[in-house]
């Protein structure tokens, strides 16, 4: 895909948010280049604290850039928000909706601040919440509020969707209704950036991937694209041989020993070949394709095994001392 035409919806180029000020200064967006086609279903990854929804907010137009820039239709989201904004739709993470109103209030009440919107009946259709028309937003389950946010967020007939943990809180169940309901919005259309924790909801309704770390984009492309780079493993308890030399392969011979290859299978029979042949079993054997789970993984180590980045200026350009390392754990 040419993600430099015309059909470019999003661009961004050096990218950067910087929070506070010297001493304090945190850089939660360190350079982001980005390019998003017309239709397509974009999926941001990464650790807590990856800078994914300070990303949002810079494509959002909610905030100003530290420095680099950003388009969405060919404007800049922030100075020309009256332009760009009635072709968008935005679900935050926390709707923070009025607990008091009703359902139908509440997207009337939202309704109104759209341009050209559709009727509340058919975004209450489409997110299969007609039935709760009247109930209070504050007495709805978690995922049903979840499902009210994403509503608010299609009255405005976005042609692009800005989608910030969408099934965060959901049951499995409700998740799969809401990938059936995006994936019936990408069918129609409607470009769609998404944050989430659960890599399977990147798998399943992502054109593309982004895995962000410490506020830079570490791996970018289709999910073949990113696990078909990344190596494959073998891991098995040492036996206490010297091992087979296995050409093109990657051996850490500690005592849980780890083999990085891209040649699985032919690596597999090579050891297996070798343990037949001296008698030696190869016990606690586990042998594993790439996935996104073990790209992700080996980059939230890699977080976890590197120092914190350098310094940066702030935003009047002094220089920082110190920037808090990224933490890597999943909430998912
Ligand atoms: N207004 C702010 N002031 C100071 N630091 C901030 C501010 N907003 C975010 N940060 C910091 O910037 C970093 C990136 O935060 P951000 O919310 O963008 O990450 P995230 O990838 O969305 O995380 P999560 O998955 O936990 O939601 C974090 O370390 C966060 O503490």
């Amino acid at each position: 895909m040419d993600n430099t035409s015309s059909t470019t919806v999003i661009s961004a180029r050096g990218l950067r948010r910087v929070y506070g000020r010297g001493a304090d200064a945190h850089e939660a967006v360190a350079g982001v280049d980005l390019d998003i086609a017309d239709g397509e279903v974009f999926a941001l990854l990464g650790t807590n604290g990856a800078g994914k929804t300070s990303t949002f907010d810079l494509l959002e137009g909610l905030v100003a850039p530290t420095s680099g820039s950003v388009s969405v239709f060919g404007l800049d989201p922030l100075r020309e928000r009256d332009r760009v904004r009635p072709d968008i739709g935005i679900m935050l993470q926390s709707g923070g909706l009025p607990a008091d109103l009703t359902v139908g209030e509440t997207l009337e009440m939202w309704r109104g601040t759209c341009s050209q919107p559709t009727t509340v009946a058919d975004v209450l259709d489409k997110v299969r919440l007609t039935d709760r028309v009247r109930v209070r937003v504050g007495s709805l389950s978690g995922g049903e509020q979840r499902r009210v946010d994403l509503a608010c967020a299609l009255l405005g007939r976005p042609r692009l969707l800005f989608l910030d943990e969408p099934t965060t809180g959901l049951d499995p169940e409700s998740r799969r209704d809401t990938w059936d309901l995006l994936a019936d919005l990408k069918r129609s259309g409607v470009t769609m950036v998404l944050t989430t924790h659960y890599l399977d909801e990147a798998e399943e309704l992502a054109d593309r991937i982004a895995i962000m770390h410490r506020g830079r984009i570490a791996r970018e492309g289709s999910l073949a694209e990113i696990v078909g780079g990344h190596p494959s493993r073998i891991v098995f308890d040492h036996p206490g041989l010297v091992l087979p030399d296995l050409v093109g392969a990657s051996v850490e011979p500690t005592a849980r020993v780890t083999v990085h290859t891209h040649e699985l299978t032919r690596h597999l029979y090579e050891l297996l070949e070798w343990s037949r042949r001296h008698r030696v079993p190869l016990t606690g054997l586990e042998a594993r394709s790439a996935s996104l789970e073990s790209v992700f993984l080996d980059i939230a180590d890699s977080a976890s095994a590197h120092r914190p980045a350098s310094p940066v200026d702030d935003a009047a350009g002094r220089p920082a001392r110190s920037i808090a390392s990224a933490t890597t754990g999943m909430s998912a």
